[in-house]
């Protein structure tokens, strides 16, 4: 069988890196998502802030970055969210992602670029937004941790 871009890899795809941020890294009860304003057939739909990672840089120090350019924040990160495709997540048919827990070290996050609101989601509530397609079994994955470490 032939194998189109829809099966490349996990190692063959664009890497992008992206912050669950949360009220505490160790016991989060809540999460921040992020509406997309671009490109249009991404925009309106909800997603963990974050982007692709540039030639030469660390994933982590890529993050930072994404996350001081998009909402205007420095983070303390916590633990990676580990996924089934080899360690991370396959979000399209050309990019996986790899996704850490975050805390707000500095700075109010604001929709500076890229985005046009932010939200605050409950645990019981991760649902509330219309997240990217890529990323609903990543949230299905964190309402499950959310429920039971705030239980
Ligand atoms: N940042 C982010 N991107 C996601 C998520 N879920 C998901 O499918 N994607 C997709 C959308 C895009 O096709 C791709 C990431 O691209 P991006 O536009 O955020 O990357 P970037 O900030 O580096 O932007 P650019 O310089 O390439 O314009 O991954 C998510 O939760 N966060």
């Amino acid at each position: 069988m032939t194998q189109g871009p829809a099966a490349l890899e996990p190692a063959r795809r664009r890497l992008v890196v992206a912050a669950v941020i949360v009220d505490d890294v160790t016991a989060p009860t809540r999460l921040l998502a992020a509406r997309r304003s671009r490109p249009a057939e991404l925009a309106g739909r909800w997603e963990f802030p974050g982007g692709k990672v540039d030639a030469g840089e660390t994933p982590v120090d890529g993050l930072h970055r994404e996350l001081r350019e998009e909402l205007g924040i420095a983070v303390e990160l916590g633990d990676e969210l580990p996924g089934p495709d080899d360690g991370a997540w396959i979000i399209t048919d050309r990019h996986v992602m790899r996704l850490w827990f975050a805390r707000v070290a500095r700075g109010e996050a604001a929709p500076l670029v890229e985005h046009d609101e932010l939200r605050w989601l409950d645990a019981d509530d991760l649902f509330g937004v219309h997240w990217l397609d890529g990323d609903v079994r990543i949230v299905e994955t964190l309402a499950l941790l959310l429920e039971r470490r705030s239980a």
